[in-house]
């Protein structure tokens, strides 16, 4: 039984864009070349639709059988609701209203965003802010089952978007800012009901390790260490969410994520290496037993998350094919990791990083810069990369022509102090002030170019606020994404060039995509409208509202930056009417490229 083939079908039809990622590699790369370096400075607007909420838009439309699909944050009279549009014309054909709890919106530590949505068998797949994964006819919006996951009154929330894999929905929970213990759970598709749940911190009885499970840590033997890198019975409050990106590789039948933070962000509080929080684990879909773990960045200091996505690419190094995985690191490393076996391969810097020494190359541990360690009480100036990282969430693209990364990200440092915090279930357990500026040259943010093999920056783009949208690289060999002062941009992947701009009414913080119209033409889509978080990283410096510790949580109560003004657009672009009949050309019938060797 293949539960997925609808799925993976669709994956290799370059017309479609099945899943927020796209593919289960985790490309975010297109077969499409319509638009490419020569015409994309003609792309014009070819229609527009508000989901009628003000926050963050941060989910990737998905496209499937002509039709798109997207869903909004929570906000507006109807948090969290998905609509379904014709993808060339943008005819409303559907629209799903949830109902989910305002007091959601109390314990989002981040904003009330939402990813995106995924697909299966006829199946749209939501996951809302109150803890619901939800399942609803693709055609007709009609609800099929709904399954709740998790407790608002414990401070869980949940925002990304979830992935299916072989009949079963992948979701995982947030929170690390309140005290929640991060879990991933499996849900069958058809029903609904919780196949199975691995939790990321505690006992080996939720957290199923094989016999050939492999922790890479010659002084960490055990079955418990998710207990004992731990002060008694702090893995319980101790965060490890999961609420990024999931790869799948088909063949080795194992799914890759990240987890969160340890919580407090106060370090001084939890001893130990506090495992698995900021970890990488591959895990078998159809049981959720743990094949191999990493921990990225052992007791973390900075709050630096590694849920980033995890690109699934084939790469010669040292003159032999390996099955890697790129990690672009919160902590602003690079990690090419052994696929199969966890083993770090590389770990370079690819921003301004003085917060470490750097990554073992033996080992794969992270080397602590003890001058920049957080100490009670005692503010620590110029800490680079800054709590949300050299990268938050935002994701790159992967392009099997140029066999570069894209990478969206920041470049900003922090002055950073550690206070005691006390646990109250449902409140921020976070126990630092942070104080955020531009890195380095003066700039916030950057897009660039990423050889992994070479282990080298190709191209880059300094921006002056942090750049917070996904990235998209297509067979045209042109890359998108957008910046928080509202431009949306189109670069050539080979040099950096940029090749066209559209200014929007808001900022960007969403994801790009591109699929082909039943009319024969490309089209690209992003959801402008910045809110929260990166609302206040953009901020950091520039707005003295958000300076001086008074960086909040529970982001959604926040005033809005004043030159990011909120509102929702989808935008959706094409080639104009002349670029259009120049560029015309037949679908590509070779899909065989459509996942990276
Ligand atoms: O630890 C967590 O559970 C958690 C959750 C989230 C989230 O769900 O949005 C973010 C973060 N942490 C976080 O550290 C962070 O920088 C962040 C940025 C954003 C965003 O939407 O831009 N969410 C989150
Ligand atoms: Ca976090």
């Amino acid at each position: 039984q293949t539960p997925s083939g609808d799925l993976a079908a669709r994956m290799k039809d370059p017309n479609q864009w099945p899943m927020a990622a796209r593919d289960y590699a985790n490309t975010r790369y297109s077969e499409l070349d319509q638009i490419n370096t020569s015409n994309a400075s003609q792309l014009q607007l070819a229609w527009t639709f508000s989901v009628g909420a003000d926050r963050g838009q941060e989910a990737a439309p998905i496209i499937v059988d002509g039709m798109m699909y997207v869903v909004g944050p929570y906000d507006g009279p109807y948090p969290n609701r998905v609509f379904a549009l014709d993808a060339t014309t943008g005819e409303l054909r559907w629209s799903y209203a949830p109902r989910p709890e305002p007091a959601a919106k109390g314990v989002a530590c981040c904003d009330v965003v939402n990813r995106g949505l995924a697909f299966d068998q006829g199946k749209i797949f939501l996951n809302t802010l109150d803890n619901h994964t939800v399942a609803i006819d693709a055609k007709s919006g009609k609800e099929l089952w709904h399954t709740k996951l998790g407790e608002i009154n414990r401070g869980e929330t949940i925002t990304m978007a979830p992935v299916v894999v072989r009949g079963k929905v992948l979701v995982g929970n947030s929170g690390g800012e309140m005290g929640v213990r991060g879990w991933i759970t499996a849900l069958d598709a058809d029903t609904g009901a919780i196949k199975w749940r691995a939790y990321s911190t505690g006992p080996d009885s939720d957290v199923l390790i094989s016999d050939d499970f492999k922790p890479f840590y010659d002084n960490l033997k055990g079955k418990d260490l998710g207990v004992t890198s731990w002060p008694a019975d702090r893995w319980q409050v101790g965060g490890g969410t999961v609420w990024g990106w999931i790869s799948y590789d088909p063949e080795l039948n194992l799914i890759y994520y990240g987890t969160a933070n340890p919580s407090p962000w106060n370090a001084n509080q939890r001893s130990g290496d506090n495992l698995w929080s900021t970890a990488i684990f591959a895990r078998d879909p159809d049981t959720g037993r743990a094949k191999w773990a990493y921990q990225i960045n052992p007791h973390d200091l900075f709050d630096h998350d590694e849920i980033n996505e995890n690109v699934l690419v084939d790469l010669e190094i040292n003159g032999a094919m390996r099955k890697v995985l790129i990690h672009p690191g919160r902590n602003g490393y690079m990690y090419v990791i052994d696929r199969a076996t966890g083993e770090v391969l590389s770990a370079d810097a690819y921003d301004h990083v003085n917060s470490y020494k750097g990554v073992d190359r033996k080992t794969g541990k992270i080397i602590p810069n003890d001058d920049k360690t957080p100490l009670l009480g005692q503010t620590i100036n110029d800490i680079c990369p800054a709590a949300p990282g050299a990268k938050d969430w935002q994701p790159s693209a992967w392009s099997p022509r140029t066999k570069l990364l894209y990478v969206p990200h920041q470049h900003l440092c922090m002055n950073f102090k550690a206070t005691e915090v006390g646990y109250i279930a449902g409140t921020p357990f976070v126990g630092a002030s942070v104080d955020m500026y531009a890195g380095p040259g003066g700039y916030r943010g950057e897009f660039m170019a990423w050889d992994p093999v070479a282990k080298k920056k190709v191209w880059e783009i300094h921006e002056n606020l942090p750049v917070w949208t996904g990235a998209l690289v297509t067979a045209g060999d042109v890359t998108f994404y957008g910046t928080m002062d509202r431009l949306f941009k189109a670069v050539d992947a080979r040099n950096g060039n940029v090749l066209w701009q559209f200014r929007a009414g808001s900022g960007f913080i969403g994801q790009p995509v591109t699929y082909r119209g039943s009319d024969g033409q490309q089209y690209v889509a992003i959801l402008s409208g910045v809110g929260g978080w990166p609302g206040v990283v953009a901020n950091a410096e520039v707005d003295p509202r958000v300076r001086n510790g008074a960086l909040g949580f529970a982001g959604a109560t926040q005033d809005l930056p004043f030159y990011t003004a909120g509102g929702s657009e989808l935008l959706v672009f094409k080639l104009g009417p002349g670029a259009a009949a120049n560029a015309a050309r037949p679908a590509p019938q070779d899909n065989s490229n459509a996942q990276p060797r």
